[in-house]
């Protein structure tokens, strides 16, 4: 057995993903040309996204990263806890969120009110995934790789009980795995 017995679809090839990244990245470098943007990637689930996106970003940057959890199994606790912090200010920095996916929106709620209160100059979000059909609460995305159907995928960073993070593709796991 392999892991792709796990998956009914493959909804994102390694393919599709690398073009997203590099559309994502061109636009990130128009707008961000001289601002030196701090990349937040939330842990762990943005690890592969954010090493393929910021090859397609053509300006400088720094990178941070945050870790946060509110997952148990497929179900959002709605509880998102801080387990590691970020290591500087973010006071009048530019700041994008580097995200893997958005499902309820209760992550990135929870952590740009926090960044706000710590006054940065922006705070904007880059997805590679969207799915809509889960949202709890809305969050403002400006750059979005795909929109995704309802449905727990995994892959390329994204697990289910932290498993399937390594895949190079994004995939739907069958229900049979997590019922
Ligand atoms: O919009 P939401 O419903 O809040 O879901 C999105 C968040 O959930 C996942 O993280 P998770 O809490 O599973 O941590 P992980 O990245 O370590 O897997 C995912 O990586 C996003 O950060
Ligand atoms: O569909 C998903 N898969 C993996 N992790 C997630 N976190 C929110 N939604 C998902
Ligand atoms: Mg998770």
């Amino acid at each position: 057995m392999t892991l792709r017995n796990d998956i009914s679809d493959i909804v994102l090839s390694e393919e599709k993903i690398i073009s997203l990244a590099k559309s994502l990245g061109e636009k990130i470098t128009e707008d961000y040309k001289d601002k030196n943007p701090l990349l937040v990637g939330l842990l762990k689930g943005s690890i592969m996204f954010m090493g393929d996106l910021i090859k397609y970003i053509d300006t400088h940057v720094e990178i941070d990263f945050m870790d946060v959890s509110s997952y148990s199994g497929t179900k959002s606790s709605g509880d998102v806890k801080i387990i590691k912090d970020l290591n500087q200010s973010v006071e009048d920095r530019h700041i994008l969120f580097v995200e893997d996916i958005i499902d309820t929106g209760q992550t990135l709620n929870a952590i740009i009110d926090l960044i706000e209160y710590r006054k940065a100059a922006s705070v904007e979000i880059v997805t590679l995934l969207d799915k809509p059909a889960n949202r709890k609460v809305d969050v403002d995305v400006k750059y979005v790789g795909t929109e995704i159907p309802d449905g727990f995928v995994v892959g390329y960073g994204l697990d289910f009980d932290e498993k399937y993070r390594n895949l190079p593709y994004i995939g739907l796991l069958k229900p049979e795995i997590y019922q």
